[in-house]
Formats: C-alpha cells, structure tokens, sequence
C-alpha cells in the first residue's frame, strides 16, 4: 500500500517526507523533485520566506542508481529559516528568555484552538505545525507519485482560475494548464494574461490595504483510465478521496468536482455529459465519448475516461499586517492579532501542493487496483487492463 507521512516544523531544522509501498524500477528524478518544490514556491503575493527559503530535497533512503528500490523514500528538505531560531526554539531546554510568545491568536490561524488543545500558554508552538511550510514536504513526496503515474501515461496539473473576485474569463484547455509548468517565471499560475492581470490587481488592492485573499485552483489528471476508484464501499468511491486530499491542505475550505458546485442550480439537461460513440482518439483509451465534461471524470465515484477536474477553493490567508480584534493570552485584554511577516496570496501555491495530493491519491488507488513490486509488473498488469478497455 502506498502511504506516507512528513515530520518537520516551519522553523525547525528541516522537513521530512517518508513514503513507502512504491514498487520498485521507477525513475526518481532530483531535478524534478526540485522543480516541483521550485515551483511550490513561486506566485505574486507570497512573503518574504520565500526569498530565505530554496527548497531542495536529500534523498537518504529508497534509491539508488536514479531508481526506487521497494524500500521506504526517506527525504529531507532543510529550512534555511531555522538558523535565525535556534535560540527562539531550541530543542533542548534552551533560555526560557528567549522564548518569543505568539502572544494574541490570530482569527483563522490555528492559534487559539491549538493553544487550548495542547495547553499552551501562547500558539508560537501551534504555528510551527500548523503553518503551510509542511506542504513542502508533501510536495516532495507527490512528486515521486507523479513519476510512478508518468510511465502510465498519467500526468497531473493545475492552474488558477479565481483570485478574490477576479476570475478566469474562459474554459482552459489541458495543454495550456500542462504547459504553465515550463514557465519560468510564474506571476499567478493562470492561463490566460487579461484574467491574470486582474487577479493581481486583486492581489495588489489586499497588498495595499493590509488586508489578505483567497481564491480557488484546478487540478486536472489527465490520461488517466476509466475504472479507478469504486461506488462499493462508501470509503473506496474517487470523488470522496479526492476531496479529502486536497482538503486536507492548509486554508482549503471546499473542494469540488468537475462543475459540482453550479449543478446543484442547474437543471440535469445542462449539467450531465451526454454520451457518444466514436473510433478511439489520440490517448484516449475508450471510445465512448463526452462533449463536455461536467462530471469532473467522475461518476459514481469511479473514473470515467475523461479528465478528473478537483477544485479547492482557499480561504484568505489569516495573518493580517491591519489585524483584526484578538485578545492576548496572558492577560485578556483586548488587543490586535499577532503579526509578524506573512503570505497574502497562496493560490498557485496551494494548486501545487493539491496536485502533489491528487498524485499520492491516485497513485494510491493505481497501485491498489494493478498491484506490482516493480515496475515492470505494474506496467504489464496496467496495459493488460488498458486492452481490456480498448476492446470493450
Ligand atoms: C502555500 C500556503 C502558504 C500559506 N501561508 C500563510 C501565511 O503566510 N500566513 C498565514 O496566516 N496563513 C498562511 N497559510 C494558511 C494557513 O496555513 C492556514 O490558514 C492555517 O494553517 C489554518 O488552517 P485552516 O485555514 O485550514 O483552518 C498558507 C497556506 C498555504 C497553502
Ligand atoms: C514557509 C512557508 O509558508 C509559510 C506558511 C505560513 C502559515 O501560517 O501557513 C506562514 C508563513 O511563515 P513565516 O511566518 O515563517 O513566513 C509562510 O511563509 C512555505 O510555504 O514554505
């Protein structure tokens, strides 16, 4: 069974992702690793960590020669923060002189219920948690997920199509998401330039005002087979996995599928895709075909052979440089919101980190469903399976 966990603090010594129940034979690529964490990183609005931080991840266990071996993926991947709070954090005992209280929670942040949970006096250890920089090292971890999938012909993408109240003006078709990836400079990770103009102006306006903004990204699996996934068990249906992997992500508040959100307004006539026949087309591996696809290439909780389309929609970021009413931890008294650097726009960011989640999902549900301890016998097993579609 493919799983995996990550360990690590935002300004700890560094961040670890351990992922274990990949089969052997498959293709780890450093500089992959390393653009995918590049690109985790990139985005108008983000704060001034990113100019310390240069995500790269140390492969210490799993590979050798460029290959999985079957064993556990241990890696780790260094916070250059840290160094400016070893005396703040130390792991030892430490100067409790030197302790730097978060001492008013900031409303969204984890700060107040975390404080009241682990009984701390103040959220300065909450954060260290709870904060975003942990999906660095899930970004780690899907990007080896991405290079099982890859040899199957399964590529993951996302793209941003709302920041605040400006939104992407058009459909995105997959080449245009797939080839945002090559960018080398990446302003809010959207396909089309005049949308993405506004939505930094969106951008700008929270910069401005103090203020912070939320948004929503797309991730699209392309290629993928239809049968993934089940309606057998309640547990075992895509969509509900789907959801919770990306729900999962840090300030994520909904999730979608396909056009979920608009179909519970319109009628059934204008949601469903209606279904035709046709010789089979470059890459697809049914020749069923759909005009549209407003299932999200999901229905009944199993793959239906077009794209799968999983939305997370981001709440704004919480800390705010004009904080909102707080009250502080050790006295009570009225008082603003803690504040001392933060992100004020995440949305390509987070569509990263969700593709790394989409990728360990359903690499998950691949492996469960062709099995193989190594590549060779995945790959055999899962073009069987694909013949088996073609001659349907
Ligand atoms: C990539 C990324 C970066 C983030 N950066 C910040 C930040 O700089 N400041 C902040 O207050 N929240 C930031 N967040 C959001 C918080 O981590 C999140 O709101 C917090 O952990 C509480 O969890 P919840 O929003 O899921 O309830 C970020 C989220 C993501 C996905
Ligand atoms: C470090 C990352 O994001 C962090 C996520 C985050 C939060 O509260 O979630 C708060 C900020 O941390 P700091 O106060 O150290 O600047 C972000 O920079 C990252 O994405 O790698």
């Amino acid at each position: 069974m493919l799983r995996f966990s990550t360990a690590g603090e935002s300004h700890g010594e560094s961040l670890i992702a351990l992922v274990s129940g990949l089969p052997a034979g498959v293709d780890v690529d450093q500089e992959f690793i390393d653009r995918e964490l590049w690109r985790r990183q990139q985005g108008y609005g983000r704060g001034g960590r990113m100019r310390i931080e240069r995500d790269s991840a140390h492969i210490l266990s799993g590979v050798r020669h460029g290959k999985t071996i079957g064993s556990p993926i241990a890696m780790e991947i260094e916070n250059r923060d840290w160094k400016n709070w070893t005396e703040v954090l130390p792991v030892s005992t430490g100067d409790p002189a030197k302790h730097k209280a978060v001492a008013s929670p900031r409303p969204g942040h984890a700060d107040l219920a975390g404080a009241l949970k682990y009984d701390f006096p103040d959220a300065r250890y909450v954060l260290e948690r709870a904060s975003a920089r942990e999906s660095t090292a899930r970004v780690a971890a899907g990007a080896l997920a991405k290079q099982l999938l890859a040899p199957l012909g399964i590529d993951i993408a996302s793209h941003v199509i709302r920041v605040g109240r400006a939104e992407l003006d058009r459909e995105a078709t997959w080449p245009e998401i797939s080839a945002l990836r090559n960018k080398e400079e990446v302003l809010l990770g959207c396909v089309d330039e005049a949308s993405e103009s506004r939505m930094k102006a969106e951008v700008d306006l929270a910069l401005r005002t103090g203020d912070s903004i939320g948004g929503v990204f797309e991730v699209v699996i392309h290629g993928a087979p239809a049968g993934i996934g089940t309606y057998a068990n309640w547990d075992e249906r895509l969509d509900g996995i789907l959801a919770q992997a990306v729900m999962s992500l840090q300030a994520v508040k909904a999730v979608e599928i396909g056009r979920g959100v608009t179909a519970a307004e319109s009628l059934g006539s204008e949601v469903h895709d209606a279904i035709g026949y046709a010789e089979a087309q470059n890459g697809s591996h049914t020749r069923f075909t759909r005009e549209r696809n407003n299932a999200g290439g999901i229905e009944g909780g199993i793959s239906n052979g077009e794209d799968v389309v999983v939305r997370g929609y981001l709440k704004p970021i919480s800390t705010l440089r004009r904080p909102l009413a707080s009250v502080r931890f050790d006295t009570r008294e009225e008082t603003k919101a803690a504040y001392e650097r933060s992100d004020v726009c995440v949305v390509p960011a987070a569509g990263v980190a969700a593709e790394a989640m989409v990728a360990l999902a359903f690499a998950r549900l691949v492996l469960e469903k062709f099995g193989g301890d190594s590549l060779r016998e995945l790959k055999r097993n899962y073009e069987n399976y694909i013949e088996q579609i073609r001659a349907y």
